[in-house]
């Protein structure tokens, strides 16, 4: 087991908890359906854990200098997939890093390879149901959620997306977290305890 000094908002708080973490972690990977929160857990956590924090739809448009959107409609799904199997590939290269995936990289037989046989990897599987994921990505602003996430176009293609989905994101995790009813801090708070309960495999 290795220990992490959970970071403190402000200097004058009392000396900061120590968490034990999984000897052979070397990243942690959130997965779900779009409005899971990975993009906004995984900073928070990198932040509590002195982590970087990296999302893989960032990382694709500052490779790309598009955004998700404009690869959807300039290049189609496929293409964007493609350089998402790519990101990833570099992207579990790194150490003390959360990544956020999106929604749609397990779906690729490609990427759950790399994610289930790359060592040290703590993939986490953010679940809630459709209807309230569907009404976070709706709130969440600014703009339209449907050009923000092209995916959600067609609400009954994107109920069926997560139908299908669901298998993957529940086989790739060692951890599940029903976020339904929490907050983003509260979901992180109880990532927090969970990992000293996680055993990985050295290789
Ligand atoms: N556990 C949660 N409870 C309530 N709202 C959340 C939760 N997690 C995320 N959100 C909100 O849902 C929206 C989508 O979160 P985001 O991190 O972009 O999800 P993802 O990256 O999985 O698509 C954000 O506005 C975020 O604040
Ligand atoms: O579910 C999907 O297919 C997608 C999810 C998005 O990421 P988030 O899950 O972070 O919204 C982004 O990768 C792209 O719009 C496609
Ligand atoms: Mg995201």
């Amino acid at each position: 087991m290795t220990s992490a000094q959970i970071s403190t908002q402000t200097s004058d708080q009392p000396e900061p908890p120590s968490i034990t973490l999984p000897v052979h972690l070397r990243r942690i990977v959130l997965t779900g359906f779009m409005g899971s929160g990975k993009s906004t857990i995984g900073r928070l956590l990198a932040q509590q854990l002195g982590w970087e924090f990296l999302d893989l739809d960032a990382h694709i448009e500052s490779r790309t200098g598009s955004t998700v959107p404009e690869l959807f409609a300039q290049h189609g799904e496929a293409h964007f997939r493609q350089l998402e199997s790519s990101a990833l590939a570099s992207a579990l290269g790194r150490s003390s890093t959360v990544l956020a995936l999106g929604g749609g990289t397990p779906e690729s037989l490609t990427n759950r390879l790399l994610l289930e046989q790359t060592p040290g990897t703590l993939t986490i599987f953010l679940d809630a149901t459709f209807e309230t994921l569907f009404d976070r990505c709706v709130l969440q602003g600014p703009g339209d959620p449907v050009i923000a996430r092209p995916v959600l176009a067609d609400p009954d293609q994107a109920r069926a997306r997560f139908i299908s989905r669901q298998p993957s994101y529940r086989r790739l995790a060692r951890l599940t977290l029903d976020t339904e009813t929490l907050s983003p801090d509260e979901t992180t708070a109880m990532l927090l305890l969970s990992l000293e309960k996680v055993t990985l495999p050295s290789r």
